[in-house]
């Protein structure tokens, strides 16, 4: 279980506080208007940002003090943030080992992880000669492939089109539901918190609420989600 204790992340004068758990193997959506800290929640379990107060566990240990590296987090941007001198393979191999000197056997891992997203025959491409979709499949397989316990997606799709968009969210759910990840999502669209996450943290008002039904927050907003919603 990922836990926030009674937790305060500062930035400047912003304050988000969060007290919540999330269930291992859980895929919740993080929803709340622009500027209420969805990213700054994402960030904090990454080990981005230090929390004023407060801890943060995995599976009862703290993690507040872990370093970056060493969290059972994978973390996917927006921007892919893939590595356009490198292959799209060597890219994925990234996910394995920095240096990319990969083992036979972590070799065969990122063949499969291509494979997985439908990318078997591009892996000697660069990123450059990549569609979008594609580029954001090699960046979900970088991700996968770490095999940590909580994946993080800042707004992995947003400028994708909404049939590439609606298969990427099959994908990621496919794909956590195999491994079992705990997954955390920020999106603007409620239909892809809909599709995918049967939970959502609502983040407004300084305060990451805990996890709730996604169809019963979104049938019944609260005021603030109801104006951020525009319904
Ligand atoms: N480096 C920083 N220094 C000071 N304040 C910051 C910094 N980064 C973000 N903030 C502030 O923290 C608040 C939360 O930002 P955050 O990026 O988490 O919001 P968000 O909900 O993810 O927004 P969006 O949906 O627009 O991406 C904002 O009010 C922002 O102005």
């Amino acid at each position: 279980m990922l836990r926030f204790e009674d937790v305060q992340i500062t930035q400047g004068d912003f304050t988000l506080r969060a007290d919540l758990s999330v269930d291992p193997g859980a895929r919740v959506a993080v929803i709340g208007p622009s500027g209420a800290g969805k990213s700054t929640l994402l960030n904090a379990v990454a080990g981005f940002l230090d929390i004023a107060a407060g801890r943060i566990s995995w599976d009862g240990g703290d993690i507040t003090a872990t370093p970056p590296a060493a969290r059972p987090v994978a973390m996917l941007f927006q921007d892919n943030n893939l590595f356009p001198h490198l292959t799209v393979a060597q890219n994925i191999g990234l996910g394995l080992r920095p240096d990319l000197r990969l083992s036979t056997d972590q070799r065969v891992l990122v063949d499969g992880a291509l494979d997985r997203v439908g990318l078997g025959a591009l892996g000697d491409r660069r990123p450059g000669q990549l569609s979008g979709g594609q580029q954001g499949r090699a960046a979900l397989a970088r991700v996968l492939i770490q095999r940590k316990p909580i994946v993080l997606l800042d707004e992995p799709f947003a400028a994708l089109g909404p049939a590439l968009k609606t298969e990427m969210l099959d994908l990621v759910a496919e794909l956590a539901s195999e491994t079992g990840a705990t997954l955390l999502m920020v999106s603007h669209d409620p239909a892809d918190a809909r599709r995918i996450c049967p939970q959502t943290i609502l983040v407004d008002e300084g305060r990451a609420a805990p996890p709730t039904d996604t169809a019963h927050l979104l049938d019944n907003p609260p005021p603030g989600l109801r104006a951020y919603l525009g319904n």
